[in-house]
């Protein structure tokens, strides 16, 4: 293979192709949308749950057991397993969990995911061609789901209580059969912190459910653990202003010690799941910092007081060692004229009142002062186990540079560099999490890292991720309706509330520094934190065990999905300024695929307003949302147009280029037939090559369809595909396909070809390659995204695109019979009948994403049953060949083709 770095630009593109490059992928969408395959056993239980097994209670006795009265099966008794209904089981009770604080309460729910695509014919003859069962579905009685985290001030727990009544997630959500009905007195929520105590008589009272109270230091382990072994970068260092999310290998996690840092800290030190002990901790924690800080600075919120200290200088406040040796070092034992020696020691001039103090420099001295008390037992309590790392968890951290600078520069001060400190992106939930995972039937436990995408919600932000309240509860007609069905959606509110909805503005930053300089001083100031709703920093998870780690992949631990770095800002800012400048027009066309109705029109507007400011937020910080990917963000982008109910704005040009290419495949397939083994090979890439350049995100191509039809600019492109190209490995490609001499290779058993845009780029560029290939006696598997992506074909759309290629080839009609594609025409088709054909079989499955990249680790399941006979990849289009896996390994033959930096990257 060629010698490729890492970055496209490495491959030495020219301007003008690198151009063309740069606006093609400015339209598509990015990784890790993952689709949620309808599952029709979700609904059902399993035969393990069954209630006459009596075994079903093991940790605790709230578990609810099956109510299988009136059990009947729904939809197809023939189903190897049916959707068994169970009209009087409440299983939904326990979506909802509760850690209620000494000042936060967290609340994780969960909500059922509404399916997006239907069990389809192309479904199920995938499943039975593949042999793909059910498998471990089945074990995962929570699968197509969302986990949901909201947290509110423990002083305002009735906010609280609304929030859970107007969801009716005491109940197991709005969309819950049994959420108007009669409280049956029974439900039960998992809880714990104090409050689960505490409050066990309001909840009793105001919601009629009865909390199920679980210890909360086994809470904070398990919910730690879980998101350490579970999710992706969920750690992070932070030393001097500077994040570093950190990959924590499962299977070398322990012993660490865990220090919370709530109201008052707790330090556990963690040797396995529900292994751990209580070691230590300090009631100098979060209380005190918001306690003391609201009496001196007479702050009304938390996050004031933590905005204030951002322009506070605290040597008006502490007294420094040069305070005291009169501007000299102490150097005898280390400590600079700029250490602080002691915190507030300052304030005890009898000249000065509190008044006389900017309670800015109050609450940044203060700040300081707990975290690096809390950072310097930290590191003693590691000293005295022998622990190497420690986790920090609890809202008193909320995400804020200077926190955690502070306690990362006492952790590594003290103890030399021997002990490192990390964060954790869901610092407060901990507890929750863990009281949630306790509900043992939903098997949380058992998902695994592949089987979570995190995603965050494009409008949600700006209008229901305010810590307290309900969303935008004033919005509702009547306190009273919150209980009801007719709660306004939250995009209905975005739009009412469209006009005062604006990027977020970044907060002034820091005026001076803390001037101390040197060992003892973090110099970060938590520029990144915000008090408006948008500093909502966790997403919401998906629940998706459906997804599979590719298995072809040569080695997933080294598998990285992101060819550009955006850490590098320069980077970050092209890629910044490709999607603001192609917003209007993508806007446009979503708005024209809905004809153009005020409504489209209006969430259109609102549309291109949530995206905007999504991406002002990241540019500002570009870790908001956790590590961040190209592919992230350019899914994030087709999620953000999905959630605006555009559900596929290229819907009416996929078609007319489709209906356009299809007309000219005839005459193509005839030429390609004329010539001899070698030359078809060779122009079959070059069509492929010329095909792709077909694509809606280049700028080139938008001209290049002004100036001529589909078939002209095809010939016109593969003509001016002259070798060698920019990697140029297709007399590699070649001696493996036809050999060299005499030697004649194998051909091989199936090749997946991933292919990208629809029209030419399907039609006169994958598909009459594919057609070689299977005359060569491989199976092919097209491989497709599972939802739109600007122009990319669907997994949908491909059978009948095939059976319309099928009509002028008999070589793709015969091997898409065989590959159960062309169910509908073999039902008027007298030729064909089942088992007669003697083709290879030509198949379709999705690859369950929605964006034009593809992120290999969490790939569909029907393309990872696909994979497991597959000797040949081909990737194609900058998404997925270029910026996505262009230096993926995989176990077996791998082409990468992209045409606009001509690229074709042949690895055996
Ligand atoms: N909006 C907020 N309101 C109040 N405190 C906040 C807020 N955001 C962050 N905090 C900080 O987080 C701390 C609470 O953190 P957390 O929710 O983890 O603890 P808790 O569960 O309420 O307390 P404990 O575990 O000690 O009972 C507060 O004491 C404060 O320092
Ligand atoms: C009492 C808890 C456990 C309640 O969450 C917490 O606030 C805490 O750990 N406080 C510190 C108590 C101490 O160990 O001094
Ligand atoms: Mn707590």
């Amino acid at each position: 293979m060629a010698g490729l770095s890492e970055k496209p630009q490495a491959l030495g593109i020219d301007q003008e192709s690198a151009e063309a490059n740069k606006n093609s992928s400015s339209n598509k969408k990015s990784v890790h949308n993952r689709l949620l395959e309808k599952d029709k056993e979700e609904g059902g239980q399993g035969g393990d749950m069954s209630p006459s097994a009596g075994s079903s209670i093991k940790r605790s006795g709230s578990r609810p057991q099956l109510d299988v009265s009136k059990a009947e099966i729904q939809g197809n008794v023939e189903e190897k397993y049916p959707t068994i209904l169970l009209p009087n089981q409440s299983d939904d009770l326990s979506h909802l969990a509760l850690d209620i604080g000494g000042s936060l309460i967290k609340l994780v729910y969960f909500s059922r995911h509404e399916d997006q695509s239907t069990d389809d014919k192309r479904k199920r003859s995938v499943k039975e061609r593949l042999g793909l069962s059910n498998g471990n579905r089945r074990s995962f009685p929570i699968l197509g789901g969302r986990l949901h985290f909201v947290k509110f001030e423990t002083r305002k727990i009735n906010e609280c209580l609304d929030f859970i009544n107007s969801k009716q997630l005491h109940r197991g959500g709005a969309e819950s059969p049994y959420a108007d009905g009669a409280t049956d007195g029974n439900a039960i929520i998992k809880a714990t912190g104090g409050g689960a105590y505490k409050y066990t008589d309001l909840f009793k009272e105001r919601l009629g459910v009865s909390l199920d109270k679980e210890d909360e230091m086994d809470c904070l382990v398990a919910g730690a653990n879980f998101l350490l072994k579970a999710i992706r970068h969920e750690a992070f260092t932070h030393m001097e202003g500077q994040k570093e999310f950190v990959q924590i290998d499962p299977n070398d996690l322990f012993p660490y010690l865990l220090v919370n840092i709530g109201s008052g800290v707790s330090m556990i030190k963690v040797d396995g799941d529900g292994k751990f002990e209580r070691v230590s901790g300090t009631n100098v924690g979060g209380g005190t910092y918001w306690g003391l800080g609201r009496l001196l600075t007479k702050c009304k919120s938390f996050d004031e007081l933590l905005e204030l200290s951002q322009k506070g200088d605290n040597r008006t406040i502490d007294m420094l060692v040069g305070d005291i040796y009169g501007g000299l070092d102490y150097s005898k034992i280390g400590l600079s004229a700029s250490t602080i020696a002691s915190s507030f020691g300052k304030t005890i001039s009898e000249k000065k009142e509190l008044e006389d103090y900017r309670p800015e420099d109050i609450s940044l001295s203060l700040l300081r002062m707990i975290s690096y008390n809390i950072g310097q037992i930290s590191y003693l309590n590691a000293l005295r186990f022998g622990l190497k790392r420690i986790f920090f968890g609890g809202f008193f951290i909320r995400g804020h540079a200077y926190t955690m600078d502070t306690i990362s520069f006492a952790v590594q001060f003290w103890s030399k560099g021997e002990a490192q400190a990390m964060f954790l992106r869901h610092e407060g939930f901990l507890g929750a999490l863990g009281a949630f995972m306790s509900y043992e039937k939903h098997g949380l436990d058992d998902l695994m890292v592949h089987q979570l995408v995190e995603r965050f919600p494009m409008g949600a932000p700006y209008t229901g991720g305010k810590i307290h309240g309900p969303p935008l509860g004033d919005l509702n007609e009547k306190a009273s309706d919150r209980n009801s069905k007719y709660l306004i959606s939250w995009m209905e509110k975005f739009l009412r509330k469209g006009t005062e909805i604006t990027a977020p503005v970044p907060m002034t930053p820091a005026a001076g520094t803390t001037g101390l300089g040197g060992f003892d001083v973090p110099l970060s100031r938590g520029s990144s934190l915000r008090s408006d709703a948008s500093a909502l920093n966790v997403g919401v998870l998906h629940l998706v065990p459906t997804l599979d780690v590719f298995p072809l992949l040569e080695d997933p631990k080294t598998y990285e999905p992101n060819t550009i770095d955006l850490a590098d800002p320069s980077e970050l800012e092209y890629w910044f300024t490709i999607l603001s400048e192609h917003l209007p027009d993508l806007v446009d066309k979503a708005v024209a695929s809905e004809g153009r109705t005020d409504d489209a029109k209006r969430r259109g507007d609102a549309f291109a307003r949530a995206f905007s400011a999504h991406l002002a937020r990241l540019m500002e910080e570009p870790a908001a949302y956790g590590k961040l990917g190209l592919a992230n963000l350019l899914e994030m982008r087709e999620e953000c147009l999905r959630e605006f109910q555009f559900v596929d704005a290229y819907r009416s040009i996929k078609q007319r280029e489709n209906e356009a290419s299809l007309a000219v495949l005839p005459d193509l397939l005839m030429e390609i037939d004329s010539m001899d083994e070698e030359t078809r090979l060779l122009t079959l890439i070059e069509g492929v090559l010329a095909a792709n350049i077909f694509d809606w995100g280049s700028r080139a191509c938008v001209d290049l369809y002004h100036k001529g039809t589909i078939i002209e600019i095809y010939r016109m492109s593969r003509n001016k595909m002259q070798r060698p190209w920019r990697v140029d490995d297709f007399d590699l490609f070649k001696e493996r396909m036809l050999g060299t001499g005499d030697k004649k290779k194998p051909p091989h058993k199936r090749a997946l070809l991933f292919v990208d845009n629809s029209g030419a780029d399907i039609v006169l560029g994958m598909l009459p390659l594919a057609r070689e290939l299977l005359r060569r006696g491989t199976e092919v598997v097209l491989v497709a995204n599972s939802l739109p992506a600007l122009n990319d074909v669907t997994a949908m759309e491909l059978p009948d695109i095939v059976a319309e290629a099928a009509k002028h080839c008999d070589t793709l009609r015969r091997a898409a019979e065989a590959g159960g594609l062309l169910v509908d025409a073999m039902i008027n088709s007298s030729r064909s009948s089942k088992g007669k054909s003697s083709s290879v079989p030509l198949m379709v499955v999705e690859n369950g994403c929605g964006s034009p990249c593809i992120d290999l680790r969490q790939v569909s399941s029907e393309l990872a049953a696909a994979a497991k006979d597959a000797d040949l990849i081909i990737l194609e289009g900058m998404g997925r060949a270029l910026h996505t896996n262009l230096n993926a390994r995989f176990k077996c033959d791998a082409l990468k083709v992209r045409s606009d930096c001509l690229l074709l990257l042949f690895c055996a």
